[in-house]
This record gives C-alpha cells, structure tokens and sequence, in this order.
C-alpha cells in the first residue's frame, strides 16, 4: 500500500516510510491511496473470527507486504491482548468499553500497534528513533507504556502544563528510562504545533531521526478500526442499524470509525460529539474552519481546537461537505451537561460515566431522537478513575482505581518545564 500526502497526492510513499516519518515532509498527513473494501460474507459472519483474527484482516492491506503476515499477525495479537466489552447502558444505548487496556484508554490500540510496527521496521537500524508525542492528557500516557525499553526508540511527551489529570501526569512523568516528559506552558494545540515544527526542521531531523505517535501517524491511526468491527460483532449486528457516537479531539478515533465503514462495516451514521472546542460542530453548519484558542474542560482530552484529522475524515467525503452531512453530526455539549450526565447515568442506570464518555453519550442521545430506527453505541474512551479529581462530588467516592494503577500514585513526578517556545523545545533536543 501507497500512502499520499494530504498537502501534495503526487508525494507518496510506502507504509514503512508513513510510519517511519510520521507526517510528509510538507506537513500533511498520510493517506493510504486505496481503501481496502473486506469481503461481505467476512462482515456477516464476523463472530465466526477470533478477534486476532479481524485485526489482522483489517489491517494487513494496509502494510501491504512490507511486514510479513506471521510478524503482522504477532503485532494484532499484542495489540488486541485486553477486552473491548459492550455494555447495555439502557434502551437503545450501548457503551464500547475501550479502557481495559494497561493505562485505562483507547490510545492504547493505536499506541501498541505502532510500537510493534516500528520495532519491526527499526529491527536492525543503528540509529536510534526519537518519538515525539503531544498530549492532552491519555495519548502520551499509552505511548510511554507502549514504546517502553523498546530497544532503539526514546521517547519525548509535549504535554500542556497544569491541564492533564493528576493520574494521567503520573503515567506521563514516572517511568523514565527511554520516556521523558515535557511539560509546556500554553495548551495541547502549542504542543502539537511544537512537534509539527520539529518535523519540518532539515538541522534537527539531521541530528535525529523524527517521528511521531499521535494519530497523525497512519500506524496509531489505522489500528483503531479494530474495536468498531469488535462491537459489530458482539452487537451481532444484523438485527440492529448502528450509530456510533465519538467523543472527539483530535478526531482521530473517529476517522478510523469512518474508514472502517468505508472498508465495509455497516454504520449508519457517525456522531462526533465535542466539548465546548467545537470548530468541527461550527464547520458543519457555516462551511468555516475557524479554530479558535483551546478551552479547558472537564473532557481534557478533547481540548483541542485544531483536530488534526479532520482533513482526513473531510479525505473520505472527496472533500464535499454536503456528502459528510449525510453520514456524520457533529455536535458540542459544555462542562454542565457533562457533570450532570455523569451524575444522571450513575444514578438511574448505574453506569459510571468518564467526561469524555459523557459528552459521547450526550450526542448519541441528541441523535436517537431524531433516527428511531437506529440503535446507538458511544465510546467510552477512557476509565473515569482518570479523572476523579474533577468528578461531580455526588459520584466521586463510587469511582474505584484498577488495581493495576495504584502503584502509580506513588510514584515521583519527574518533568522538565518549557516555554511554548519553538527555539526552546529546539534547543532542549539538540542537546
Ligand atoms: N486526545 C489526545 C490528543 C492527541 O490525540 P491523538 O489521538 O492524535 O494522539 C490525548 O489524549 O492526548
């Protein structure tokens, strides 16, 4: 498989190099130029497959033969080693449980996938690989965990100062060794534009050989189609029209939702539901992207003003706004719904709710009003232990860590602070 840079279709490249690079030279995100499309009897008889076994049907077109399929095969099978339950939250409402993996969310599909990739690519490489990865708040978590002592690769989190959790700040600063942290002063948008920089500059991609582990790279993006056919098959889905709601930031999750519906999975319809950083929701109904300055919620995760995959969801449309309209709602909800419905959902249903899944919840619900044909999934992208420091007070106490996080809480911090400053961040990795 070819991949072509969104900014230039005549620059492409194979997948080790879009997974190597991270992002095109000129700045755009990789795109794959065919979109593999899955045979209709493997969808309909999906619950006749081992779920190592739809990973690897999914994905492996998109490597092409450039990793062997037993070497693929081995990647799925440490990839998909957690559980990705649905859960019927009520009526036509269900929850794809997507934070039973080692840090407690999604990212750590995408972050284990690429991991295996790259060890596989930099199997005999002298050189060492330098990762870098913007947070706000689980990617860099399930990027340090995934990418650590793996040999040959160091790690570097940009995450913004002061608006992570304090769990995910520990998952972010205590495993040292090849993960270092960065703690910037300005927003997740800053540190994201940080690391696009970074890739963009001849002297330091001189120095170090660059790449990326946010979901601008098609290896940490992909992967996450995996758990949309999971749900299809425990849905057994023939009997039920599906709507997936997707709590969104950088609205890689949920592109990879569309592409696997693009490959064949019957959706209906996709809800992107926001926080109050909803320049998608606004695109949709003026036609302007206009990315204002990022706001801090509740959802912090979502803080994210400037979602870089939205030109690939816009890819999957031919770039016509009207074509999306037809398949895709964005809408946004404010810091009051989200801690209300958090409160609401645990006491009528007993379902404890994290913001993220909140605010996806909320747009699923929003939807089903007007499709009662359909029946609904939202993503529950993260565990609600990650964010107990900002739980409605009625429902903190119910909230309980995971056993294999509380070791965690004691550990030490250990961070360097940094302006949101190009030639600061610069000069840190040229030392
Ligand atoms: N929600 C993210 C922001 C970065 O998104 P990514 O999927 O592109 O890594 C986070 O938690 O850091």
């Amino acid at each position: 498989m070819q991949y072509f840079s969104l900014q230039n279709p005549a620059h492409s490249v194979s997948f080790e190099t879009a997974v190597v690079q991270g992002l095109a030279p000129d700045k755009g995100l990789y795109f794959p130029e065919q979109i593999p499309v899955l045979p209709d009897n493997f969808i309909a008889n999906l619950h006749d497959y081992t779920d190592h076994e739809i990973g690897y049907e999914v994905i492996h077109a998109f490597a092409g033969d450039e990793i062997p399929a037993e070497a693929l095969k081995q990647i799925v099978k440490d990839t998909l080693h957690f559980p990705f339950p649905v859960q019927k939250v009520s009526g036509r409402t269900y929850a794809l449980e997507l934070f039973h993996g080692p840090t407690l969310a999604f990212k750590d599909v995408g972050a284990r996938f690429m991991a295996g990739c790259l060890g596989y690519f930099r199997r005999n490489a002298d050189k060492p690989v330098t990762v870098l990865v913007a947070t706000s708040g689980d990617t860099g978590g399930a990027v340090a965990s995934g990418f650590y002592n793996v040999p040959g690769v160091d790690v570097v989190i940009l995450y913004p100062s002061g608006k992570v959790s304090t769990l995910q700040e520990k998952q972010l600063t205590t495993l040292g060794n090849n993960i270092r942290a960065l703690e910037i002063q300005g927003t997740f948008d800053d540190c994201q534009r940080l690391v696009k920089t970074a890739f963009l500059d001849e002297e330091l991609q001189r120095r170090r050989q660059l790449t990326s582990a946010n979901s601008i790279n098609v290896a940490r993006w992909l992967p996450q189609m995996f758990y949309y056919f999971l749900a299809f098959k425990q849905m057994k889905a023939a009997h039920h029209k599906l709507v997936f709601a997707v709590p969104s930031g950088n609205f890689g999750n949920i592109c990879a939702g569309m592409m696997a519906a693009a490959m064949g999975l019957p959706v209906s319809h996709f809800v992107a539901a926001t926080n109050v950083n909803d320049t998608v929701p606004r695109f949709m109904t003026t036609g302007q992207y206009t990315p204002g300055k990022a706001v801090a919620t509740l959802s912090n995760a979502m803080d994210v003003a400037d979602p870089s995959n939205f030109v690939r969801v816009l890819q999957l449309f031919g770039n016509s706004l009207p074509a999306l309209q037809e398949k895709f709602t964005a809408i946004s909800f404010n810091d009051q719904d989200t801690a209300r419905t958090m409160e609401q959902v645990w006491k009528e249903y007993h379902y404890m709710l994290d913001p993220h899944g909140a605010v996806g919840y909320l747009g699923l619900q929003q939807y089903l009003e007007t499709a009662p044909d359909l029946t609904g999934i939202f993503l529950e992208t993260a565990h609600p232990v990650k964010f107990e420091d900002t739980a409605p007070p009625a429902i903190r106490e119910d909230i309980h860590a995971p056993a294999r996080v509380l070791s965690l809480y004691n550990k030490e911090k250990v961070s360097t602070i940094l302006p949101a400053d190009y030639t600061a961040f610069k000069n840190w990795l040229m030392r």
